[in-house]
């Protein structure tokens, strides 16, 4: 038998890396999305929806797989009944009438719906809860709510600061600890406003100027510019606005003792986290810091009460202090350590 190349060939290198690659496409509205559903083993798969330009539909489904894997690791980690997913739109297609993008989130939802709960969607980059609304309302369970999980998220982010500094100068607290926070946005804003209660110094940049300037102004901060933010000599860093901050590239220029941030992948690649550890810097991993917002999501659908919450994103600090020390004891970095703790709930519930 003759197998056709077309047939024989890989469609990229990770199309079988997911329990679950759907394509979607629906040329009426203009839908072409892709949902990634990593892994079920602990529960639904539970991750947001992204929105926006791909080069090619095979980046979409890259990037879209890459982040469903790093939500089964955070929700696993967080100890969440959720796998992982994540879905992209590709906004190529997306009308830029509100009547067409409505009649296209409405369609996306029906697919959602055809697949039978397994995937939860919730707000991502370049959707809102009103986009979701109209996912819901084609018969898919979505998953925000019309409270902003952000600063939960930040809480958590900022637990988790507190964690690596007590694990990396063995101190109490963050007293005159020196913060710079990239992103003055939804998480980063908050972050600082519980830094600065607990007495850090805080120093803020943003591609906004305007944001980075109100946030230093309101919190007696400073600003540095987007370009030289992650120089600036300082005890933590903060990475609260993009992907991959902490790359080949600036890898060796960073002056902190601590990166600790909400950006999902703070890293280029996991052999960064190696790189760090040999420049005696202490990285919480990002789906451990910034796991405060799924522990409010599944809060929210739970009903928990506010103490609760509170409690249980503060886990985050015993948590991280738990990853930081485990990996000291190990000599590896604080990444396979979470990793290896977050893929072993999820191993243990398979078996
Ligand atoms: N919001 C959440 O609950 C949550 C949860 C998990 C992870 N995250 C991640 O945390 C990060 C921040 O989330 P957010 O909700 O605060 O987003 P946001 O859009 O509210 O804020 C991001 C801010 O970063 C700024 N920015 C963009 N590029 C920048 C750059 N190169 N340098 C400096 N500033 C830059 C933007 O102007 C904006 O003010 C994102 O990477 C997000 O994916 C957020």
């Amino acid at each position: 038998m003759t197998v056709s190349p077309d047939i024989d060939a890989p469609l990229f290198s990770g199309a079988f890396g997911s329990e679950q690659l759907v394509h979607l496409a629906d040329p009426a509205t203009g839908l072409r999305a892709v949902v990634a559903i990593d892994d079920t083993t602990l529960g639904p798969g539970l991750g947001g929806v992204r929105m926006r330009p791909y080069a090619s539909p095979a980046a979409a489904a890259e990037e879209a797989q890459r982040l469903a894997a790093a939500m089964s690791l955070k929700n696993a980690l967080a100890g969440l009944p959720y796998g992982g997913a994540k879905s992209v739109i590709l906004a190529g297609g997306v009308p830029s009438d509100a009547a067409g993008r409505a009649a296209l989130m409405r369609r996306f939802g029906s697919f959602v719906a055809g697949l039978g709960g397994r995937y939860l969607p919730g707000v991502d980059m370049g959707t809102t809860t009103a986009d979701l609304d109209l996912v819901a309302a084609s018969g898919a369970t979505v998953t925000c709510n019309d409270e902003d999980p952000s600063p939960w998220t930040a809480l958590g982010v900022y637990q988790a600061i507190r964690a690596a500094v007590e694990h990396r100068w063995a101190a109490d607290g963050l007293r005159d600890v020196h913060v710079v926070i990239q992103g003055a946005g939804h998480v980063g804003a908050v972050l600082g406003e519980l830094l600065v209660d607990a007495g850090a110094r805080i120093t803020v940049s943003d591609v906004d100027p305007g944001r980075a300037a109100a946030v230093a102004e309101r919190l007696g901060g400073t600003v540095v510019a987007p370009e030289g933010v992650a120089t600036v000599e300082c005890d933590v860093f903060a990475p609260c606005a993009v992907a991959r901050v902490v790359s080949a590239a600036t890898v060796d220029g960073l002056r902190c003792g601590v990166v600790a941030g909400a950006a999902n992948d703070t890293l280029e690649d996991d052999g960064l986290a190696e790189d760090l550890l040999s420049a005696g810097i202490t990285y919480v991993p990002d789906f451990l810091a910034n796991a405060g917002g799924v522990i409010q999501i599944h809060g929210h659908l739970e009903g928990w009460e506010t103490d609760r919450l509170v409690a249980r994103v503060g886990a985050i600090r015993d948590l991280t202090r738990e990853v930081l020390a485990a990996a000291d004891r190990e000599g590896t970095s604080p990444l396979v350590t979470a990793r290896v703790l977050a893929q072993g709930r999820i191993d243990a519930a398979r078996r």
